[in-house]
């Protein structure tokens, strides 16, 4: 026994109080599909440290590409909380099972199905949305978003609110409201412009447009990235984007950009050919763990507290506006977006027409139950 284990066994209380919620398995809460688990922390040199975790927040709706439930979000911001006060835990691993999707946002079956048209009951949802993303900004351990796989919408949102983030270099990033019927304002309009800046804020919040897991880092969205494809056993770099040049002829920044053309098509057969092997993401991920566990944790804390400050004041200046906001607008466009995005299917599309909606609100025209039906993608484009 060391000496500093002998005055622990000598002046730890007896009985500590619980300062968790809610005494029930997050699972239970959401029929397993947000999983809670913790798991041994370990030291720079991967020894194990006896009694200390690291928290993992899963989210495990794989056939919903990892999107949240409303029964998900309350379990979210219990686990959250009971990671935050556990004092056993050194951090929090936020992440999705597979390796397809990280989260794609807020569920659109449920938005298109119960929410659509019924602003009151998408107001009260919001509530529960804002504190998921309040938990992950108050939680009293730093918490690192596990990239496992695309982090779209709602999901980038949650994801910019964690601390750190490592991704595979597989997963896309980017928002996707205004195509869907929603504004990125569960987090993105105020997180995007103090991580990125205010013209790669616009970009990324208005036109849609995913981008690759190593723009993200030149961006500075992500702090680290590593390979996940396997070809003939060796890791190789997301062979769909520009990872081995950095201008174009006419000095212009490609790296990180999606291939085209005859490129993409080789970048896709090689895809096909190779096997997506997470060890290198967990690999980094316990590797950034251990380097928080090495810290003074109050000291850790505190930091997080100030360096978060720019994140949250923007958030808490917002959230209660975009929540009223959201709610009416679930009554026209997010009626209209997300029923298309649920309704329609590859063949059809799954975006309504633009163009015509555009073209009828220049004529005037009222939100009718018609106008509505009449955009859903139902003939092929
Ligand atoms: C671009 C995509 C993320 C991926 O496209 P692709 O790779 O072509 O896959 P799909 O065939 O589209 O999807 C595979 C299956 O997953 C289902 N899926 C995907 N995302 C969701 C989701 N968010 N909810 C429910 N189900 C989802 C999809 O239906 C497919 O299943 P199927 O059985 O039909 O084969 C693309 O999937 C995409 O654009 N997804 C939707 C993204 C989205 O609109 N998210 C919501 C954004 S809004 C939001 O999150 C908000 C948060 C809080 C504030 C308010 C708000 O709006």
């Amino acid at each position: 026994m060391s000496k500093t284990d002998e005055v622990i066994a000598k002046t730890a209380p007896e009985h500590l109080i619980d300062h968790n919620l809610i005494d029930r398995d997050v699972e239970k809460l959401c029929d397993g599909m947000v999983l809670y688990e913790k798991r041994p922390a370990k030291r720079l040199d991967g020894s194990v440290a006896e009694g200390l975790f690291n928290a993992w927040i899963i989210f495990n709706n794989p056939k919903q590409y990892n999107s949240y439930t409303t029964d998900m979000v309350k379990a979210t911001i219990l686990a959250f909380r009971r990671a935050s006060v556990d004092r056993e835990v050194n951090a929090v691993v936020f992440t999705g099972t597979g390796d397809r999707a990280f989260c794609t946002g807020g569920n659109t079956k449920e938005y298109a199905e119960y929410y659509a048209g019924n602003p009151q009951e998408y107001r009260q949802y919001m509530r529960l949305f804002n504190d998921m993303v309040s938990a992950i900004l108050a939680c009293d351990k730093p918490v690192i978003s596990r990239v496992n796989g695309m982090r779209i919408g709602g999901g980038q949102e949650i994801g910019m609110a964690c601390d750190f983030t490592i991704a595979q270099d597989l997963a896309n990033f980017g928002q996707a409201g205004p195509k869907h019927g929603s504004a990125a304002i569960g987090g993105a309009t105020d997180f995007l412009p103090v991580m990125i800046g205010c013209e790669q804020a616009m970009i990324s919040g208005t036109l849609c447009e995913p981008f690759s897991a190593h723009k993200a880092a030149r961006l500075g969205i992500i702090g680290d990235l590593v390979p996940a494809l396997k070809v003939n056993g060796k890791f190789i770099a997301n062979p769909m984007v520009i990872t081995d040049q950095m201008l174009d002829e006419y000095g212009r920044v490609i790296h990180g950009e999606f291939k085209t053309g005859a490129a993409l098509k080789e970048g896709r057969a090689l895809l096909k050919e190779g096997v997506v092997d997470l060890s290198l993401l967990d690999q980094k991920v316990e590797e950034m763990c251990a380097k928080l566990l090495e810290t003074f944790p109050e000291c850790m804390t505190k930091s997080l507290e100030e360096l978060r400050k720019p994140k949250l004041q923007a958030w808490n200046q917002n959230k209660e506006n975009s929540r009223a906001w959201l709610a009416l607008n679930m009554m026209n466009e997010a009626r209209t977006g997300f029923r298309a995005f649920n309704e329609g299917t590859k063949e059809t599309g799954r975006e309504i027409d633009f163009v015509k909606l555009r073209q009828g609100l220049a004529k005037g025209v009222p939100w009718t139950d018609e106008l509505i039906e009449s955009l859903m993608p139902t003939e092929k484009k």
